[in-house]
């Protein structure tokens, strides 16, 4: 008949007679659903997961093979040998086939290549001979292919898997030369082979390993003796060599100079920046005028605080860093740095050397006494994850506010500036690090009132001190926001129940914190999947994660960059279900600031620990947790 879940259990039930006998406690009376490590959907098993579980024997037909709604089979750790079930071809809709550190043997059945569904394969840590299947190539979704500690010979066929992330072939009898896609792979994926081309050293004839270089067609280089292509003499290497030195060199000097000019076009002083631009009135100008008016403002009546209408820089106290007066600011060189919700921002060397941003305010609908209210607590804010508000400025034409200037940017320019070329990845460690530093600067901001919150928390508002600590930037300005500067306010980092931006919440806060995660796990910024985005068209960052996680291809979520960085899947996924919590469609639903600080503390202790058995088992299940929620 057709298959359902009684048919499920036959198969289940034929498996453990062949090679779990003695050690899977299933009830035979009872539903498979319910029996260790299966896990159904819509009225079939759709996950068997028994990693490491002592299971032992070779795996008969009419088992795993009849389990025509498997997505994921994890049998990792375990004992079993022989070849594999003849029928493993028939789960088509196989996401996740984990069999590795087993027994098995045999060729790897080219008939793999037929489930198309495939992301993960893992037969790593087996006795597979023969050659790898040319077929694998049909896997068009497949991420991870690791087939490192077999017994595998010839050539690597000439895959050209696109969404490859993870490759690795160590330890095996492979030769030849390594084909162009997976050249990008780092040497650590073809340890102790025969294989050649780079990561590893030339092949013979090759003159120099490059992307474009390629043994012959279809052909083995492992034996270049008949090679006809010409060597270069040792005397024309170093000729060019000592030649393209000198090249070099002459660029250099050439570059450093334009540098040098361009610098100077560009860093001009703010009181110049400030006449040029289209804005209101140049700063020096407000500043003068308002010294001759002589109108005297109302003292505000405390003697910590300066008398309103006293025109000058306001500094907070306690701040160490070094007072200067706006003389001094608008003397600076300056440079503009952007234009953000609430003004510009711009970058200031003051001529005794400090570096600080200053922000200038555009749309202020407060009054003077109301102004430096709101900022006094801005200021009173103080928290090593939050960027300091040093000093301020009030007249009726300039408000300013000034920053310590960080000198490495936004988290926004680091992860999407600059890719393709010669970035350098922002590796795990550093992720995690700044999410966790970014949330405990949110944390502080709520902890502060139970109505406090940020407002606008994104990608361009968290900043890097040069420890390369992240610090939280732009907090409180939500609270100065004029009626015109609340509708711009990051959209793809909105909660839904957002309708009036002015209004900021903790749980919008925890909402927007979300999509930054997911932000630093895919690499894409909220903006991008809203539009020309292959895979993201037409949905935000959260729901487009939800519909890719619920298809079983957690994998194909995360940044390439990541992927390439083994071994911390496991809390790449754990991650994800924190960002996926946080940004919930329902406010009750997310998780407080606090809660969040302490789950990324516990991922991040958990990178360097534990085996990956244990592990890799929580880490399926979380996949399906999130799939499910
Ligand atoms: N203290 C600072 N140090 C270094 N760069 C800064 C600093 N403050 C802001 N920037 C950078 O200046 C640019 C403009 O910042 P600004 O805060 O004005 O706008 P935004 O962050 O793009 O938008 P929003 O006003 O909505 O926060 C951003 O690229 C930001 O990263």
């Amino acid at each position: 008949g057709a298959p359902d879940l009684a048919a499920d259990a036959a198969a289940l039930l034929a498996l453990r007679a062949a090679v779990g006998r003695l050690v899977l406690p299933w009830n035979a009376s009872g539903s498979p659903c319910s029996w260790q490590g299966v896990v159904c959907g819509s009225g079939r098993v759709t996950a068997l997961r028994l990693p490491g579980v002592g299971l032992i024997g070779s795996i008969p037909a009419a088992t795993v093979g009849n389990l025509s709604a498997l997505r994921v089979l994890s049998l990792r750790y375990n004992a079993l040998s022989g070849d594999l079930p003849p029928d493993l071809s028939a789960d088509s809709e196989l996401r996740n086939l984990y069999l590795q550190e087993n027994r098995f043997s045999g060729e790897i059945p080219p008939a793999l290549g037929s489930l198309k569904n495939l992301v993960r394969l893992n037969l790593a840590g087996n006795q597979f001979s023969g050659g790898i299947p040319p077929e694998l190539n049909n896997l068009t979704r497949l991420r991870i292919l690791y087939l490192e500690r077999n017994r595998l010979v010839g050539e690597i066929p000439r895959f050209d898997l696109r969404n490859l992330a993870q490759f690795n072939v160590s330890f095996n009898q492979l030769n030849g030369s390594i084909p162009s896609r997976l050249r990008g792979f780092p040497a650590s994926a073809f340890l102790d082979t025969a294989l050649c081309g780079r990561p590893r050293g030339p092949c013979p004839g090759e003159i120099a390993p490059s992307p474009a270089a390629q043994g012959p067609a279809g052909g083995n280089s492992g034996g270049g003796a008949g090679s006809d292509k010409k060597n270069l003499s040792g005397g024309a290497i170093a000729g060019i060599a000592v030649g393209s030195a000198a090249f070099v060199l002459i660029l250099l000097i050439l570059s450093i100079l334009l540098c040098r000019r361009c610098g100077k076009s560009k860093t001009r002083s703010l009181v110049a920046v400030e006449a040029r631009g289209n804005e209101p009135e140049p700063v020096a100008a407000a500043a003068e005028r308002e010294k001759g008016s002589g109108e005297g403002g109302s003292g505000n009546g405390q003697p910590a605080k300066p008398a309103a209408g006293e025109k000058k820089l306001v500094f907070f106290v306690g701040s160490g860093a070094p007072r200067f007066d706006l003389e001094d600011l608008l003397r600076a060189s300056a440079e503009v740095l952007g234009k953000g919700t609430f003004g510009t921002a711009y970058k200031a060397v003051l001529e005794m050397g400090t570096t600080v941003a200053v922000k200038r305010l555009r749309d202020v609908a407060f009054t003077e006494t109301e102004f430096r209210e709101k900022v006094e607590l801005i200021g009173a804010m103080n928290h090593p994850n939050l960027v300091p508000l040093r000093a301020y400025y009030y007249s009726k034409d300039e408000k300013l506010l000034v920053y310590d200037y960080l000198p490495l940017g936004s988290l926004s320019a680091l992860l999407h500036g600059n890719r393709g070329s010669t970035r350098t990845p922002l590796d795990w460690e550093t992720r995690t690090g700044i999410a966790l530093a970014a949330a405990r600067g949110i944390e502080y901001i709520h902890s502060t009132s139970p109505s406090a919150a940020h407002g606008n928390i994104k990608s361009s508002n968290i900043l890097l001190a040069a420890t390369r600590e992240a610090r939280v930037s732009d907090h409180g300005l939500a609270l100065l926001a004029g009626p015109q500067s609340s509708p711009a306010r990051a959209a793809g980092y909105r909660a839904p129940e957002v309708t009036d931006t002015r209004r900021v919440s903790q749980k919008a806060d925890v909402y927007s914190f979300g999509v930054l995660l997911l932000e630093l796990l895919t690499g894409k910024s909220p903006g991008q999947a809203l539009s020309n985005d292959d895979d993201g068209g037409g949905v935000d960052l959260p729901r487009w994660v939800q519909s890719v996680v619920q298809e079983e291809w957690t994998a194909e979520v995360f940044d390439v960059e990541l992927l390439r960085q083994q071994d911390a899947e496991e809390e790449m996924v754990r991650l994800l279900q924190l960002a996926v919590d946080c940004a919930a469609q329902y406010p009750d639903k997310r998780p407080s600031m606090a809660e969040v600080v302490a789950r990324i503390q516990e991922i991040r202790s958990s990178s360097n620990s534990g085996d990956g058995i244990e592990e890799g088992d929580e880490h399926s299940s979380r996949t399906d947790a999130i799939a499910e929620s």
